[in-house]
């Protein structure tokens, strides 16, 4: 391990950075606070997506990941929507890629006003996104979905071509976390994708979602699936 940061090679990762339009640290180059400030704009680089802002599809799986642990022990409601923008070939096709990606830009801000600051938005690949939303019960799943949908259906999204304003319509598929049993993410998400494909076969511009039924435990049941099995301590 090099002993004094003149001894790293940093030139390739400050040039990504100022490539990235990424802010640099302000401290003293080479102090300890200027390099956790390298490694920190590193991380946040690695985990988002470049044309959007948003979470990249490795970051998005971390936190689904986190999230389905959650509700394996506490049984809360966690919803994930998958959402794809419907007929995105023949924008690219009549208006060509740059426009596309005005597209892609504007529907990604959108989704993300629309959703609360702890929901993740993520940009999955393409014109393809999640929507992570802890913490939604069943009953509001659907109004949370058509408030998305509407949202992205009121863009107006200028071409700069001809004075054309753009408007798109998005499918979106949901389904629920498996309350009190560890699942994975990509289990998860094949779910959701299964809706949204059905979104997309029912006539696009639409919601899907998985039926769901919550899964009432009592406080007692709670705490006898919560304690600590004696073959589990003796692993500990
Ligand atoms: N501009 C732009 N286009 C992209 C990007 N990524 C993927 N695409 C294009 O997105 C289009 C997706 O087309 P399809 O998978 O046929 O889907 P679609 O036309 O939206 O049709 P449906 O999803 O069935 O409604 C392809 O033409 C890809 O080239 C990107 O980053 N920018």
């Amino acid at each position: 391990m090099p002993s004094s940061a003149e001894q790293l090679h940093l030139e390739r990762a400050l040039h990504l950075l100022q490539q990235a339009g990424a802010m640099l640290p302000e401290a003293e180059p080479g102090s300890v606070a200027w390099l956790q400030g390298i490694v920190d704009a590193l991380c946040d680089l690695s985990s988002r997506d470049a044309l959007t802002g948003l979470s990249n599809r490795r970051s998005f799986e971390m936190v689904m990941a986190r999230e389905v642990d959650r509700v394996a022990r506490t049984g809360e409601s966690a919803l994930l929507l998958m959402l794809d923008i419907d007929h995105f070939k023949s924008v690219n096709d009549t208006y060509g890629h740059g426009v596309g990606d005005l597209v892609i830009q504007a529907v990604g801000a959108a989704l993300n006003q629309a959703v609360r600051p702890m929901d993740t938005v993520a940009r999955i690949g393409g014109e393809e996104f999640g929507i992570m939303l802890p913490n939604c019960q069943a009953g509001f799943a659907l109004t949370v979905a058509e408030r998305v949908r509407e949202r992205v259906a009121r863009l107006r999204i200028p071409t700069g071509q001809f004075q054309d304003e753009l408007s798109v319509t998005i499918s979106l598929g949901g389904a629920f976390a498996p309350q009190w049993v560890r699942s994975s993410p990509l289990l998860w998400m094949e779910r959701a994708d299964r809706q949204l494909y059905r979104a997309k076969t029912d006539g696009r511009n639409r919601v899907c979602l998985e039926v769901h039924h919550e899964t009432l435990v009592s406080a007692e049941e709670k705490g006898m699936l919560l304690a600590v099995l004696p073959q589990d301590s003796e692993q500990v």
